[in-house]
Parts: C-alpha cells; sequence; structure tokens
C-alpha cells in the first residue's frame, strides 16, 4: 500500500483525507459534510451499464450526495464498455495536438470529456487544478507516466527568471492504459503527462474532473518550473467551437 506525501488535495471545494489510494477513499463536498465521514465503506459493487448515455446518468446519481466515493465512481466507468457508436459524435481530432470535447457538464458537479489522441500526441506534465481526474480508455493505447511535484513548488518558482535554474522532475510511474482501463489522479498522489506511443493509432479517453476545472499548472521536465494553462474545448456536446462565431456577441441585424 503506498502513501502519497503530498498533500495538496484538499481544494476550496472537496477534501480528502491524507490518502493512501487502495483504502476505500471517499470525496466530500465540504460545504455540506464534516470531513470525519469521508472514510465510509465503498457501495455495493457497480452493476454493468450499458451505454454512454446510462453512464452519464449514473455519474448524475452519483454525484447528486454530498459524499462522493473515488472506488465507486472507478468501478462504473469502468463498468462501461467502450462501444464506438456511443461516442464517435464527440471525437474531434485535430492534425497537430490532442483535442478536448465536452460531453457533459454534470450539473456543474463534473466535467466530462472525450480527448482524443493522434499518433503520438501526448500532453505537458500538469497538475489537476485540486480537481478529482478520472480517466478511461475508449478506444487504443495510452501511456501515463507520473512525476514527484518538484521540491519546494510554489507559485514564486513559475518558469521566467532563470530559465535554466531547478532540476529535472522526477518520474515515479509508468502505466500502459489499454482499452476500458481507467485510472485516478489528484495533485497529492503527483503529476502526470499522458501521451499517444503509436506513431499509426489514434487513441480515445474519457475523463471526468471534479470540480471542473479551466485552467491548470504545467511543468517543465527538465527545469520543474511551473507556468499557468488555460484549458480549452475543441467541441460541445458533438459541435466544434467556432471561435469566431463564439466572440460574435452582437446578432446580425437583417
Ligand atoms: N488532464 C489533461 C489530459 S491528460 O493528459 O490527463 C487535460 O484535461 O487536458
Ligand atoms: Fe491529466
Amino acid at each position: 500500500m503506498e502513501t502519497y506525501g503530498y498533500n495538496a488535495a484538499a481544494s476550496s471545494a472537496l477534501l480528502l483525507p491524507d490518502m493512501e489510494i487502495s483504502a476505500l477513499q471517499d470525496v466530500v463536498l465540504r460545504s455540506k459534510l464534516p470531513s470525519f465521514e469521508a472514510l465510509r465503506p465503498a457501495r455495493e459493487p457497480a452493476a454493468p451499464i450499458n451505454g454512454l448515455d446510462k453512464l452519464v446518468q449514473e455519474l448524475h446519481r452519483i454525484f447528486r450526495d454530498d459524499v462522493v466515493n473515488i472506488e465507486h465512481v472507478s468501478e462504473v466507468m469502468a463498468s462501461y464498455q467502450s462501444n464506438p457508436a456511443d461516442w464517435k459524435k464527440f471525437a474531434k481530432f485535430d492534425r497537430c495536438r490532442y483535442t478536448r470535447n465536452l460531453v457533459d457538464e454534470g450539473n456543474g458537479k463534473f466535467n466530462l470529456m472525450i480527448l482524443c489522441w493522434g499518433p503520438d500526441h501526448g500532453s505537458a506534465v500538469h497538475d489537476h487544478a485540486d480537481a478529482h481526474c478520472f480517466m478511461k480508455m475508449l478506444q487504443g493505447t495510452l501511456s501515463e507516466v507520473r512525476f514527484r511535484w518538484p521540491d519546494g513548488d510554489s507559485q514564486q518558482d513559475q518558469e521566467g527568471e532563470d530559465d535554466e535554474a531547478g532540476r529535472p522532475l522526477e518520474e515515479i510511474s509508468r502505466t500502459d492504459l489499454r482499452l476500458n482501463d481507467v485510472c485516478y489522479i489528484n495533485d497529492s498522489m503527483g503529476l502526470h503527462r499522458v501521451e499517444n506511443p503509436s506513431h499509426s493509432d489514434p487513441a480515445v479517453s474519457l475523463h471526468l474532473y471534479s470540480p471542473p476545472f479551466n485552467s491548470c499548472s504545467v511543468f517543465n521536465q527538465r527545469t520543474g518550473k511551473r507556468s499557468q494553462c488555460n484549458v480549452t474545448f475543441w467541441s460541445k456536446r458533438g459541435k466544434k467551437i467556432d471561435k469566431e462565431a463564439r466572440s460574435a456577441t452582437v446578432p446580425e441585424d437583417n
């Protein structure tokens, strides 16, 4: 059993106990419940989930509660068997980099999105803005590489003045995620980067973030320096985001 030392995950919206990842864990909505209710047993095993719509429904039901069990969410996501017919309308690729495609806004409690990774696409090393991150493979294989937080990381360590200072980030694990696998990370477990190791095949993954976030930190792997990064959507509910249309706030007069 591994214990994670870094305890930055107690976000403004959610509270986690010190974590032992294989133990039963709960996410507590801090505003509603005291933290001592954080360790209660997982519920009964998740029943099979037939289709992405059913998964979304079940996630809504789970997140209606004030307490959300991390293992239970992972099990529910694992019990949905990927079927491209369910999700292909959301899966929009870009030639140059991975795309983030919003599927559902989870009543403001979570964002569910489909990420599309072309051959060799990958993310920079990043944190998850104090959110809980669940990730399920829908197609292909992704490689997830975790890193320890840089020593003494703080807002003062931001990229800038002395780019050469600092030390390379220390890798702590490397995992291949295959079809239907689910993984979980939060900031107390470190940083990660994800890549599609295939030079020919795309990969597709389903991500749930709670609470939703629209910016996170990215880290220079060589120096450990942190900088802030906005995260945006390539499409929402199957419709490509058209930047021009979005900024046209005044309707055309005809
Ligand atoms: N957390 C990343 C995807 S991944 O590399 O885990 C994102 O939301 O863009
Ligand atoms: Fe991530």
